[in-house]
């Protein structure tokens, strides 16, 4: 089956708000997704619910996974910054290795050289973009289906956002899907196969990036204004 994840009516609120409202969504593999929508649209909450870490009304599931087991299959790189100060990145790449059976550590060192991340760097003294790296370089060295990359390209300048964009294309497979969330359109434009637009909790548009831009002759920030301007 083609279908890496698939989204039914879910539901999540928090207290009287609902964040995500009968959300209904089919992953197909091959696919790099761009996750698109303003602050507070549900990009971060739909992933923490596909990874298991906030629970809802419907049902997700990836390759007839649930729950936390759909961590097994799935590789997240949240927003949050999860380091220990103290560690240097070789003891964070040890970490990985003993918490993730699928970590690939050749693939990792691999990264690390091209993210020009040093094994004996202290984590304390990277900078914000180095760090982004190197959360990048974690979730992308484990070996599994579905990829999720929340704001990978966030507070970082022009040749990160390169060598990221070059890390996420160069991971991918006919075997493996990723979603991307961001802002930078332009950025990810580059990168995309396929957008989910997600407006106050609602699943807008999923569609194929260069059937819609062929269909209406736009770019995704013209379309990002014509979904959002209201
Ligand atoms: N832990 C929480 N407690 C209460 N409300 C929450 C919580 N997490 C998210 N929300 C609310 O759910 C809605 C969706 O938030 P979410 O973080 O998923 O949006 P987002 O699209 O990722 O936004 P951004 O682009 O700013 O990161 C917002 O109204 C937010 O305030």
């Amino acid at each position: 089956m083609n279908s890496i994840l698939e989204v039914t009516n879910f539901t999540k609120g928090f207290f009287k708000k609902k964040a995500l409202s009968d959300i209904n969504l089919t992953l197909t593999r091959g696919n790099i997704y761009g996750l698109i929508g303003p602050n507070g649209s549900g990009k971060s909450t739909l992933m923490k619910s596909i990874y298991g870490m906030v629970k809802g009304r419907g049902s997700i599931k990836a390759d007839g996974r649930r729950g936390v087991d759909i961590r097994n299959i799935v590789s997240y790189m949240p927003t949050e910054d999860y380091f220990y100060p103290y560690m240097r990145v070789e003891e964070v790449v040890k970490f990985y290795l003993d918490m993730y059976p699928d970590f690939n550590s050749e693939r990792a060192n691999e990264l690390l050289e091209y993210m020009q991340i040093d094994l004996k760097d202290s984590v304390s003294g990277l900078s914000t973009g180095m760090r982004m790296r190197l959360k990048l370089v974690l979730c992308l060295a484990r070996e599994c289906s579905l990829y999720m990359l929340d704001e990978p390209l966030n507070g970082i300048d022009i040749i990160s956002k390169k060598k990221i964009t070059e890390t996420i294309i160069g991971s991918m497979s006919e075997e493996k899907a990723i979603i991307i969330s961001s802002h930078m359109l332009g950025d990810i434009e580059l990168i995309l196969d396929r957008v989910i637009f997600l407006k106050k909790g609602l699943l807008v548009l999923e569609d194929s990036l260069e059937a819609l831009r062929e269909e209406r002759n736009t770019s995704l920030e013209d379309l990002y204004w014509e979904v959002y301007n209201d």
